[in-house]
């Protein structure tokens, strides 16, 4: 099956899998049944079978999955084979700690470039990042043939900036900003909302805990 045809719900846990093969590997595990890969990355057998088998037979009844073959087929799927460039437009509270932080976990993935209105910020490298003015950024984008940003301005800010990032090519965008920003169909967003995570948290045990 082609991989853009897969359930969302499946396409949001492989980077989970992914993280999990990668400590396996590192750990030296060579195969993992889809019952151990389970009690690993906490999703129920099945749920798995399910999800690999949108990708094709990657088990094996009675051997299960080889670790490495996985490992391979996800940063393949993931685009985790090469390197991809991501920008930052915002460097306020949130933005510092995301260019911080800079995903570390993953050898490929990185943000490689930053922007911002203020001109206390920009000029400098932070975190080994540079940060550009505003009005550098869709020149910058287009040279450096950045296609993923990260959205962490003020809610005031993100239509505006949005519609320069189109402009600019960019394709997918990380939404911090509470807004539900407009974009056409070709550019994928996907929205990060810490304290919708938190509200739902504290749902489930309102009302799922015995
Ligand atoms: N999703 C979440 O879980 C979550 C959590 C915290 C904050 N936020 C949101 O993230 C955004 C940033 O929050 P913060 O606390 O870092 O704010 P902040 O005020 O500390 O930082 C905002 C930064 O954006 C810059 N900026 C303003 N207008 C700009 C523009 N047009 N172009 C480029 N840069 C511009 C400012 O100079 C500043 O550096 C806000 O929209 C906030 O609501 C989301």
């Amino acid at each position: 099956m082609a991989t853009s045809n897969i359930p969302e719900a499946t396409a949001k846990r492989l980077p989970i899998y992914y993280r999990y093969l990668n400590m396996l590997a590192t750990a030296g595990t060579d195969h993992i049944s889809s019952t151990e890969l389970a009690e690993v990355v906490k999703i129920d057998p099945a749920t798995i079978r399910r999800d690999l088998s949108y990708f094709g037979a990657l088990g094996k009844r009675g051997y299960g999955y080889n670790v490495l073959d996985l490992l391979e087929f996800f940063k393949k799927t993931l685009s985790q084979d090469k390197l991809t460039n991501v920008a930052l437009i915002g460097v306020g509270h949130l933005g510092q700690a995301l260019l911080n932080y800079n995903f570390h976990q993953s050898n490929n993935t990185r943000i490689s470039v930053a922007f911002d209105i203020d001109q206390a910020l920009t000029g400098k490298i932070q975190s080994g990042v540079p940060v550009y003015p505003l009005e550098d950024m869709k020149e910058q984008l287009r040279l450096q043939q950045i296609k993923i940003a990260i959205l962490t301005v003020p809610i005031e800010a993100a239509q505006a900036v949005t519609d320069d990032l189109v402009e600019a090519g960019i394709e997918g965008i990380l939404n911090f900003t509470p807004l539900r920003i407009s974009v056409p169909k070709r550019v994928r967003v996907q929205n990060v909302d810490l304290t919708n995570e938190l509200q739902t948290l504290i749902y489930f045990l309102q009302h799922f805990n015995e």
